[in-house]
């Protein structure tokens, strides 16, 4: 399958520090999810990869363009939908006007075709019924599902998703699945969230992504076999475990190296991610 993504030794600075630290990535059509913890560099690589942000080191690819060439970077955002972290909406838009807005932007000038297709992505994201309310009177998610309607206008080939998930109530969340696994037949999606569940429900493709650099990247599959063998039941909390919490049953879950005769259970991916991360997994990095 042919590559849509190409990132090799990608650096990102602010000041002295490197958000972006040697970080390698290729992508096919497909979704690949980044999880890290916070301050790991998902947002700086998706507004670098949405040629928000340029890249200081290394070399990219976007769907075969260079976004460092003022060509190159015009024909990614031609294919893109992009879904910022603090996606902003005029308060007084309507949420049909601010969907519809951002569809003149995206070039699409004939306009009973470009409300038909602001229409079709309201209806993607369950907003059909609210498209005349003014964007101030919404709620959190709904916000976000409208962030998600702006980047799904004219289909693109690469959509870029920053913590697409957050907010969203569960029936919300499972029609989300739904529509980025459709979103990725044949084309794109790249996705941030700190939801294992999100990952291992859509994705394809996973990239743990840890100070700046890619830790680990695999399917969830493989993500989730780093943690075989090295998760526990018991009743009391075992000091010597990487991580331990509490189950709904009064027994604890352990992750780390077993102690002989420990009760073995099957791994989760968030498992895998705790082990892999090892104290970073709950240490925020910071510039
Ligand atoms: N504009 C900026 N100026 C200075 N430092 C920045 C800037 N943007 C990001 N950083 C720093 O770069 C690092 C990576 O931030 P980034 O937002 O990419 O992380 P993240 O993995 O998306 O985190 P989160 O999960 O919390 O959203 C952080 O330490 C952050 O403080």
């Amino acid at each position: 399958m042919t590559t849509t993504i190409e990132a090799h030794r990608l650096v990102r600075r602010f000041g002295r520090f490197r958000a972006l630290d040697g970080l390698d990535l290729v992508t096919r059509p497909g979704v690949t999810g980044l999880l890290g913890p916070n301050g790991a560099g998902k947002t700086t690589l998706l507004r670098v990869l949405a040629t928000v942000t340029p890249h200081d080191e290394g070399t990219l690819r976007v769907l075969g363009h260079d976004p460092s060439t003022d060509v190159g970077r015009l024909a990614v955002r031609r294919s893109l939908g992009y879904l910022p972290q603090d996606a902003g909406f005029h308060p007084g838009f309507t949420v049909f006007e601010a969907v519809d807005y951002v569809a003149v932007l995206k070039e699409h000038t004939r306009s009973r075709a470009r409300h038909d297709e602001v229409r079709r992505v309201l209806g993607l994201v369950g907003l059909s019924d609210v498209a005349t309310s003014k964007v101030r009177t919404l709620s959190g998610g709904m916000r976000r599902r409208l962030g998600l309607a702006q980047a799904l206008l004219g289909t693109p080939d690469l959509l870029v998703l920053d913590e697409p998930t957050v907010g969203l109530d569960p029936e919300q969340r499972i029609r989300f699945r739904d529509l980025v696994a459709e979103a990725g037949h044949g084309r794109t999606v790249v996705l941030s969230t700190h939801q294992t569940e999100d990952v291992a429900a859509v994705c394809s493709h996973v990239v743990v992504v840890n100070r700046g650099q890619s830790l680990f990247d695999g399917t969830v599959e493989e993500l989730t076999a780093l943690a075989e063998g090295r998760v526990w039941l018991d009743d009391r909390r075992d000091p010597r475990a990487q991580a331990a919490w509490r189950l709904s049953g009064g027994v604890f879950h352990h992750v780390g190296d077993p102690p002989a005769g420990a009760e073995l259970v099957a791994p989760a991916i968030e498992d895998a991610y705790l082990l892999l991360l090892g104290p970073d997994a709950t240490q925020e990095s910071a510039a």
